[in-house]
C-alpha cells in the first residue's frame, strides 16, 4: 500500500449552530486521485477550506507530507504543496491566461521587492523562466493557443483548465479541484478526464470534488461521502457504489 500524503484526523468546523463538519477522519495516499462526494452542503467545500488555510478548524488537524499541517493560511498551504481551484471559477480576468499562471508561479520563486522594482539582471532571468514554465503549463492543459488572449475571454471549460494550469505552477504535491466538471458538456467533461489521468500518471496526487458521478467513478482510486458533515464510507468506487447508505444519502436507488 503507498505512502499517505494527507491524513484528516477528527476535522470539526461549526458555523453557528450549523455542524459543516463533524469528526471526519480520512487519508489521501501518494499518487492516488481520490474523490470527495456527497449531497449540496455536506460539507465538502468546508472540507477543502480547512485544509487549504482560508478556515480553522475547530477540531482535529492535517497531517501533510509526514508532518502537522499549521494551514492557517493559504500562501503557507500552498508553501506545502497544496494547491487547490474554485467552484466558482477564481481568475484574473483582465489579465491574459499566460499572466495567470505566471501569478501562481511566483509562489516558487525567490525574487524580491527590490529585485522586481530595479529589475536586475537575476530579476529578469527569473521572470523569463517564470513565463518559459507558464508557457509550458499552458501547453500542458492544451490551451497555449489561447496564452495571449484575456482570461475573461476563454470559454468556461478553457477558465477551468487555466484554473489548474495556474494551481500546477506552484508544483504541488496534492492538487485539489473544486467542481472542477461543472457546467462542463459532455465532450469537455472527457477532455477534463483525460488531463487528470495526465497528472496523477506524472506524479502529482489529487483531491476532487465533483458532482458528475460518472467521472469520480471512472476515474476515482478511492472515494469518500460526506453527509450532514460525517464521513459515510471511504473506499474503492466499486464498494462506495454499492453501500445502501450511499445509495440512499445520495446516489438514489
Ligand atoms: N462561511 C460559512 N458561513 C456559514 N455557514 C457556512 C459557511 N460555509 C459553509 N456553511 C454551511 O456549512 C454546510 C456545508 O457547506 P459546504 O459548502 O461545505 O457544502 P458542500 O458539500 O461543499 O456543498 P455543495 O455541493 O453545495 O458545494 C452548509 O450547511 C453551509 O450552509
Amino acid at each position: 500500500m503507498s505512502e499517505v500524503l494527507l491524513e484528516a484526523r477528527s476535522v470539526a468546523k461549526h458555523f453557528g449552530g450549523v455542524k459543516a463538519l463533524q469528526d471526519v477522519s480520512l487519508s489521501i495516499r501518494q499518487g492516488e486521485v481520490y474523490g470527495l462526494i456527497g449531497p449540496n452542503g455536506a460539507g465538502k467545500t468546508t472540507f477543502f477550506n480547512c485544509m487549504t488555510g482560508l478556515y480553522v478548524p475547530d477540531g482535529g488537524g492535517f497531517t501533510f507530507a509526514g508532518a502537522p499541517l499549521q494551514a492557517d493560511a493559504p500562501q503557507r498551504a500552498a508553501e506545502r504543496g497544496i494547491a487547490r481551484t474554485f467552484q466558482n471559477i477564481r481568475l484574473f480576468g483582465n489579465m491574459t491566461a499566460l499572466e495567470n499562471v505566471m501569478v501562481g508561479r511566483h509562489v516558487r520563486t525567490k525574487a524580491s521587492v527590490f529585485g522586481a522594482i530595479f529589475r536586475d539582471p537575476k530579476t529578469r532571468a527569473e521572470e523569463a523562466a517564470i513565463r518559459q514554465r507558464a508557457l509550458d503549463l499552458l501547453h500542458y492543459v492544451d490551451i497555449a493557443d489561447r496564452a495571449d488572449d484575456l482570461a475573461k475571454n476563454l470559454s468556461y471549460g478553457d477558465q477551468r483548465r487555466l484554473e489548474i494550469a495556474r494551481a500546477l505552477a506552484t508544483e504541488p504535491k496534492l492538487l485539489c479541484l473544486d467542481e472542477p466538471a461543472a457546467g462542463m458538456n459532455a465532450t469537455e467533461t472527457e477532455e477534463l478526464r483525460v488531463l487528470i489521468e495526465g497528472i496523477r500518471k506524472d506524479g502529482t496526487t489529487v483531491l476532487l470534488i465533483e458532482h458528475d458521478v460518472k467521472l469520480v467513478m471512472g476515474l476515482c482510486d478511492r472515494v469518500a461521502v460526506l453527509e450532514y458533515g460525517a464521513l459515510l464510507i471511504e473506499d474503492v468506487p466499486a464498494i462506495v457504489q454499492k453501500d445502501q447508505r450511499v445509495i440512499e444519502a445520495y446516489l438514489g436507488a
